[in-house]
């Protein structure tokens, strides 16, 4: 391993309790108490910190800990040399056992707000949080309301701005994916969360801008004179983003039969890298300058016509045999369910950067292979020079940016193959992060729920900007709900499982004359 600059250590986070709504749920085990444990294995939990877990389970905080620490175990990869048999670093775990507090209860009814205020006066006073809370909503969608409305009537939050004498601790509240059904739906929860609390009091996650990897993104385009002035309509053909996944829907067909891969994938993750690659560069890295950016290039996105908008799923209508892997054969699914699982999408940014140069987006499940990658195609150099060369055909030069598995830069160009002849080769020059940084054992969550803790906004999306992603997907939504109405279940595009996708999501491409990279060998920057 090559030696790096040391880290800056963060700034120590505020006291805090963090009320986890949602406490028994599959995300708190996957994500939110791995994440919470590597905070406490790498000394960034606050020095006074509450984790109060809230569920109906009648079950106690004894029982409640053992069963996340099984979970834990099979979520976390703790660092190797502190962990012990099962993985787990036991002070650090013990360490965040400690501050744990399980408060049955159903989230409707108004007496569990009178108890939580109960455990928070508790926690200021014995744990020494101040009065500072997060209230972490774990919970499904349809739920947030209800709870922040409870909280407000609760007097559990008091927006600090309007309380000309109020209270000196914060409360903030963190609002899972997806933000809103549709447009309509993302514009009534912004207003209704409006009414109770300001808006740096909103924390609207979205786990891909926790990864080191999209963060990244910008360090590479504004931290080097080389590439930004090549970032524009001028040297670039086009942008493929890509979000493939090997996975189907596991054990959440439920929550996929009410949202599928548009919803779940593109106003949230994918438009998150579009806007970390297009954005213009910002004044400084404070939040206010970052969104802002992020905000200018969504604006600019116009509405996605029907026809640039392919959807599918795998395994549809049985085309593809009995033994192969079929969406509408998944547990709590409808067998005759028209859910998407695939997408694929042409987008353009209507601004003076970007003007022309189409964005190509696809996410899906049973895919061939996993990989979140964004591969931006250059302009091929002139032809004229080689025309007497072996040379068919000039390849361009491709720009990979792997956000995950096998975090890398990777750029390729062309070479003269050794030889007589002037005959070209595509080589690559490739950055690999684990060649030059040790592996973190993070889950992805660990920066933004420090980011709660410290009041950083930077990388969670404002109220218009989920606004504006939902106005820019609304169009393909609305074209095939009204081909569902028309019938269309027998024209849901089909794909194998283990597969590229189906055929049309290719044709949306061969359309402008282009093609996907593989998805079985991204990286090789060679057209499919
Ligand atoms: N799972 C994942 O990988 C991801 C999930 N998300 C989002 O996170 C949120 C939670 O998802 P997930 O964890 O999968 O959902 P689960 O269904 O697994 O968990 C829901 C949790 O809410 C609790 N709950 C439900 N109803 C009530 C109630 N009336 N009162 C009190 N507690 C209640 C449940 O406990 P009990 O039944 O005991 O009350 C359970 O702890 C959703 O918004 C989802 O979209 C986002 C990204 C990834
Ligand atoms: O939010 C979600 O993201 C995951 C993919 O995230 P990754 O970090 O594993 O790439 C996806 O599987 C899930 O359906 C979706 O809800």
């Amino acid at each position: 391993m090559m030696s790096s600059p040391p880290r800056r250590a963060p700034r120590p986070a505020d006291p805090c309790s963090m009320v986890l709504f949602g406490a028994t749920g599959d995300l708190t085990q996957r994500l939110v108490i791995p994440a919470l444990y590597n905070l406490s294995r790498t000394d960034t939990l606050p020095e006074s910190f509450t984790l109060i877990g809230v569920a109906r389970a009648e079950t106690t905080t004894e029982a409640w800990r053992n069963e996340l620490y099984q979970s834990l175990q099979k979520f976390v990869g703790a660092a190797k040399a502190e962990a012990g048999p099962d993985g787990v670093d036991a002070a650090a775990w013990r360490r965040l056992a400690d501050r744990m507090v399980y408060v049955p209860g159903d989230l409707s009814k108004p007496e569990l707000y009178e108890t939580l205020r109960g455990v928070l006066d508790q926690a200021a006073s014995d744990n020494g949080t101040q009065g500072n809370a997060i209230f972490y909503l774990a919970i499904a969608a349809q739920l947030f309301c209800t709870v922040v409305k409870h909280l407000c009537e609760a007097k559990l939050i008091n927006p600090p701005r309007e309380a000309d004498e109020g209270p000196k601790f914060w409360r903030r509240v963190v609002i899972e994916k997806p933000f809103g059904h549709s447009l309509d739906s993302a514009r009534d929860l912004n207003t209704r969360l409006g009414r109770i609390l300001n808006e740096d009091q909103i924390f609207r996650i979205d786990h891909f801008l926790g990864k080191d990897t999209v963060q990244s993104i910008m360090a590479f385009r504004f931290g080097n004179g080389l590439f930004e002035p090549i970032w524009n309509r001028d040297r670039i053909d086009h942008v493929q983003i890509t979000a493939a996944e090997t996975v189907g829907v596991e054990t959440r067909g439920r929550f996929y039969e009410a949202t599928g891969a548009l919803r779940d994938m593109l106003p949230n993750h994918l438009l998150t890298l579009l806007s970390m690659v297009a954005m213009e560069p910002p004044v400084s890295f404070d939040a206010a300058n970052i969104l802002a950016k992020k905000a200018e290039v969504l604006a600019a996105i116009p509405e996605v016509k029907p026809a640039c908008a392919v959807r599918g799923q795998y395994g549809a209508g049985e085309v593809l045999g009995k033994e192969a892997r079929a969406y509408r054969r998944e547990a709590n699914v409808a067998p005759d369910s028209n859910v998407e699982t695939y997408v694929a999408m042409r987008l353009e940014v209507d601004n003076w950067r970007w003007a022309g140069v189409p964005f190509y987006l696809r996410t899906g499940k049973h895919l061939s292979r996993r990989v979140t990658e964004i591969a931006i195609r250059f302009k091929p150099a002139p032809y004229k020079p080689f025309q007497d060369t072996p040379v068919v055909a000039l390849r361009p030069n491709w720009l990979l940016l792997r956000i995950a598995p096998d975090e890398a830069i990777s750029l390729q160009f062309e070479i003269k193959r050794p030889g007589p002849a002037m005959d070209l080769a595509s080589v690559k020059m490739d950055f690999r992060y684990e060649d030059w940084f040790p592996k973190e054992a993070n889950v992805g969550y660990e920066t933004l729920i420090y980011d709660v803790m410290i009041g950083d906004q930077t990388l969670f999306m404002r109220a218009d900007m989920v606004e504006q992603t939902w106005r820019i997907v609304q169009p393909a939504l609305d074209g095939w709900a009204e081909e569902d109405a028309n019938g269309g279940a027998a024209e849901m595009p089909a794909y194998a499982s283990g597969g590229a996708g189906p055929g049309e999501a290719a044709t949306l491409l061969a359309r402008d004359g282009r093609s996907w990279l593989p998805i079985d060998d991204a990286g090789s920057g060679e057209p499919a």
